[in-house]
């Protein structure tokens, strides 16, 4: 493992690392932030998945999270949105391929070897965050748009691996809408069973009467331009209400999709994880 950045930011550091990923069998680089806290104590940590298109660098350069992340004394770290380099398969456009792992692993060739994002975020990350930073067990996870469905599904899939939940304009029903559709076609193959066990909404309608429910913080912006074909909020909300889990939906006039969305709402995500984190 191989500090590559290193950021003096709001008495702590923002960093960037990278690592031979043994679960996605490519070096894959994160971004951490480690608050000043970290210094002195062992700190929780929030896992953020960025969205289609981006790499560790949009989140840590854009959303603003550091200044909450050093008042809260919580690390943060930000993978990559799924296998890099060029021996990893990648396909034309923006949706599918290298940029576009989906947080799932993959069971159809060429993808299966390296499009293992589920296991990555769940387990090899937080076992390498564990071991080389200031950072206790306690995590949270939270996301946006593609990534905004990983937390979802990776908290639905694991009770008790996260104490704390958001997302902000999440795709919360792959299974319905175009960018799902055509990722978990080439991922995981035509069977519509196989995309029910990634797709939040399906979670939410087979959970367990006594399943671990967080509360669930999600903000929408209005004017994303994805609202109504690709992120579908009132499909989250149906599905919270049938299986009784908890969910605060907040939808935001004029805000896009874009990260001056996140930028405005992140200090409140932050401190709704960091309750959670620090209880
Ligand atoms: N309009 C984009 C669609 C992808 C997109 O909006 N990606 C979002 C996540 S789904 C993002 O975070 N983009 C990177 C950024 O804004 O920094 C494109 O056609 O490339």
């Amino acid at each position: 493992m191989e500090k590559i950045e290193s950021h003096a930011c709001f008495g702590g550091s923002q960093e960037v690392w990278t690592h031979a990923s043994h679960t996605l069998a490519c070096d894959m680089r994160f971004g951490v932030y480690l608050p000043p806290q970290a210094a002195t104590a062992r700190c929780p940590v929030l896992y953020w998945l960025s969205g289609l298109t981006c790499t560790e660098q949009n989140f840590i350069t854009k959303a603003g999270v550091q200044r909450y992340a050093a008042e809260h004394g919580v690390i943060v770290v930000a993978p990559d949105t799924s296998p890099r380099g060029a021996e990893v398969p990648d396909a034309e456009g923006y949706d599918l391929g290298q940029g576009a792992g989906f947080y799932l692993n993959a069971t159809q060739a060429p993808w299966s070897t390296h499009y293992r994002m589920h296991d990555y975020v769940v387990d090899e990350l937080p076992a390498l965050v564990e071991a080389r930073f200031n950072a206790s067990t306690a995590r949270g996870i939270s996301g946006h748009s593609m990534g905004g469905h990983g937390a979802l599904v990776l908290y639905l899939r694991n009770p008790g691996r996260y104490r704390s939940v958001s997302a902000f304009a999440p795709i919360v029903a792959p299974t319905q809408v175009p960018w799902g559709k055509k990722a978990f076609a080439a991922y995981l193959g035509e069977d519509r069973d196989a995309g029910r066990d990634w797709d939040a909404c399906a979670l939410l309608a087979s959970l367990a009467p006594d399943a671990q429910r967080l509360p669930l913080l999600v903000d929408q912006g209005e004017a994303d331009e994805f609202l109504a074909t690709q992120l579908r909020p009132e499909l989250l909300e149906q599905a919270c209400r049938a299986s009784g889990h908890p969910l605060v939906l907040r939808r935001h006039a004029g805000y896009d999709h874009s990260y001056y969305f996140i930028a405005s709402l992140i200090g409140e995500h932050v401190a709704h994880h960091a309750a959670a984190l620090h209880a």
